[in-house]
């Protein structure tokens, strides 16, 4: 099946589902970019369009379809009234997002809507125009891209990192070997990150961030490139992190997945609604 007719069977699915026309044009808008990024057959990224269909419309029917949870504890994460221009442009308009330990967040939105500058922003790496970010704890950041050094291998990267979170470089080492093998990686001892592959690196990437349990994760789509199998361990990852007490803000543009999080924050419907 080509993309054009997985897209239109999809459109098709969804109405069945009864998803409405805007939403329905939104979610095939957002399969089709993920399509055309990915480069693979449509059935391998989504599955049959006519599931894909039935987990978009589970995930909008409210928090009975969610995994149970524990209670949620403090605040750990407090984003008030954000907003971010480029050259004049508003990027985020006054933008809240609350997250409380052992909560989820997804913040959706389409291209270009401002997720991983928000979340850059939460992570004290840009600067908002106005608004605050308050994080109560400690902090760990996995960002989209480009977060390793090229010459160092794994084991540096886990040292690095971790002694700047008061690891010893022994600690360091087993926690991030660890971690990795929870996404079914072992690092090679001695190969530099320009070599591994680009899912290996988000893999060491999203160690990092996870290095010595910080209070707070914020994961800037942290799977790409990362197969099935990988994928799914990740989500695994994340819920024993909630578990686990963390607030993790997770940035995603794959609607199929709000279902397995708390809160979601959407920057498109944000900035529809101020407009
Ligand atoms: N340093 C910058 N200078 C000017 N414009 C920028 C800068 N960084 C981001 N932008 C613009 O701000 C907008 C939001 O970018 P951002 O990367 O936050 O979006 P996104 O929702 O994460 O997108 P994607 O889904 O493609 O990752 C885009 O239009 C982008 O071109």
């Amino acid at each position: 099946m080509n993309h054009d007719d997985w897209l239109a069977a999809l459109t098709g699915e969804l109405r069945r589902h009864g998803v409405g026309p805007d939403l329905t044009g939104h979610v095939v808008a957002e399969a089709a970019t993920h399509l055309a990024e990915s480069g693979e057959p449509p059935l391998r990224v989504f599955g049959p369009p006519e599931a894909y269909a039935r987990a978009v419309a589970d995930s909008l029917g409210g928090p009975d379809q969610r995994p149970p949870r524990r209670r949620p504890g403090p605040v750990r994460l407090a984003a008030q009234g954000v907003t971010k221009r480029y050259r004049g442009r508003t990027v985020l308009d006054r933008v809240d997002l609350t997250v409380r330990a052992g909560e989820i967040a997804a913040v959706v939105g389409a291209n270009g809507a401002g997720k991983s500058t928000f979340l850059r922003i939460c992570a004290g790496l840009l600067s908002p125009d106005s608004g605050t970010v308050r994080i109560d704890g400690t902090l760990g950041y996995c960002p989209q891209d480009g977060g390793t050094a090229e010459f160092l291998d794994p084991d540096e990267h886990f040292v690095l990192v971790g002694a700047g979170r008061g690891l010893s470089r022994r600690t360091a080492r087993r926690d991030g070997r660890v971690k990795a093998a929870a996404l079914d990686w072992t690092p090679p001892a001695g190969t530099q990150a320009r070599h591994l592959s680009g899912g290996t690196r988000q893999k060491l990437n999203l160690v990092l961030a996870g290095l010595g349990e910080p209070d707070v994760l914020l994961l800037d789509e942290p799977y790409q490139g990362f197969d099935r199998g990988t994928y799914l361990d990740f989500w695994h990852e994340v819920w024993r992190w909630r578990d686990a007490g963390k607030a993790i803000v997770v940035v995603t543009h794959l609607l199929n997945q709000l279902d397995r999080v708390d809160i979601v924050l959407d920057l498109t419907a944000s900035r529809e609604r101020v407009a």
